[in-house]
C-alpha cells in the first residue's frame, strides 16, 4: 500500500512526547486466567500516524457500519508481534465522540478459542473500557456468602475492569482467553469532537 494522502494536517494535536526519551513504555496488564492486554501507547512515530491517518480517511470508501478488508495485513504489526498471523484487517471510523461501540467480545468461532486481536489507533484519543463477563455458574465468580459486604465490592471494582486512554499512533493487543472472560467497549464521550480510526487485525480460521 503506497501512503500518498491527498491532504496532511500536521499540528492537529500537539505531540505529547516531543521528547523520545518521555515517550511511555509498553505495558503489560495481566487480567487474570489466562488473558492479557498489551498497550504500546506510541507504536507509531506522531507524524507517521498522522500521515496513516490522513491516508484512511481519505481514501477509505467509508460505508456504515464497518468494511472488513481480507488479505495481507500491513504497518507493522507483525513485526511487533512474532508469531501472529494475522490475514483479516477491520476498519472502524468514528466521526465525533458520538459514535461508539457498545459491550461485545469478539468471540465469533472463525477467531479460534484464545484469538490475538491488535488495535492501532489514530486520530483523537478514545477511552477503550474492558469489564468481566459475569459467569453464573463458574466457580471464579461464585460469590462467597461468608465474605463481607464491603471487601467483595472493593475486590470486584478493582479487578474486573480496565480502561486504556488510546493514543493517536498506539497498539492495543488482547490476548489468551480476553475475548471469552471480557467484554469490551469504546463509550461515547462528548468531549472527542475529533475523527478517530482504528484498525483491528486479526486471524480468521
Ligand atoms: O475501535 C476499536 O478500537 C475497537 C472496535 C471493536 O471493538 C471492534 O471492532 O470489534
Ligand atoms: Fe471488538
Amino acid at each position: 500500500m503506497s501512503l500518498k494522502p491527498k491532504t496532511l494536517s500536521f499540528g492537529r494535536l500537539t505531540n505529547p512526547y516531543p521528547n523520545p526519551n518521555e515517550i511511555p513504555k509498553s505495558q503489560t496488564v495481566d487480567l487474570g486466567n489466562g488473558s492479557q492486554i498489551v498497550y504500546s501507547p506510541r507504536f507509531l512515530s506522531f507524524e507517521d500516524s498522522w500521515k496513516w491517518f490522513e491516508y484512511l480517511n481519505n481514501e477509505i470508501p467509508w460505508t456504515t457500519p464497518t468494511l472488513r478488508v481480507f488479505g495481507r495485513s500491513c504497518l507493522q504489526v507483525h513485526k511487533a508481534l512474532p508469531g501472529s498471523s494475522f490475514n483479516s484487517l477491520l476498519l472502524n471510523r468514528y466521526k465525533s465522540g458520538n459514535e461508539y461501540v457498545g459491550w461485545h467480545s469478539d468471540d465469533e468461532k472463525l477467531y479460534g478459542s484464545t484469538p490475538e486481536i491488535a488495535t492501532v489507533s489514530f486520530g483523537c484519543d478514545r477511552d477503550f473500557l474492558l469489564k468481566k463477563k459475569k459467569h453464573k455458574n463458574s466457580s471464579q465468580e461464585r460469590i462467597n456468602d461468608e465474605e463481607p459486604v464491603t471487601k467483595r465490592l472493593k475486590k470486584s471494582s478493582h479487578v474486573d475492569q480496565h480502561s486504556f486512554n488510546l493514543k493517536h499512533g498506539s497498539l492495543l493487543v488482547m490476548k489468551g482467553y480476553t475475548q471469552r472472560d471480557w467484554l469490551h467497549s469504546l463509550p461515547k464521550r462528548a468531549k472527542a469532537e475529533a475523527t478517530r480510526i482504528s484498525l483491528t487485525f486479526r486471524h480468521v480460521l
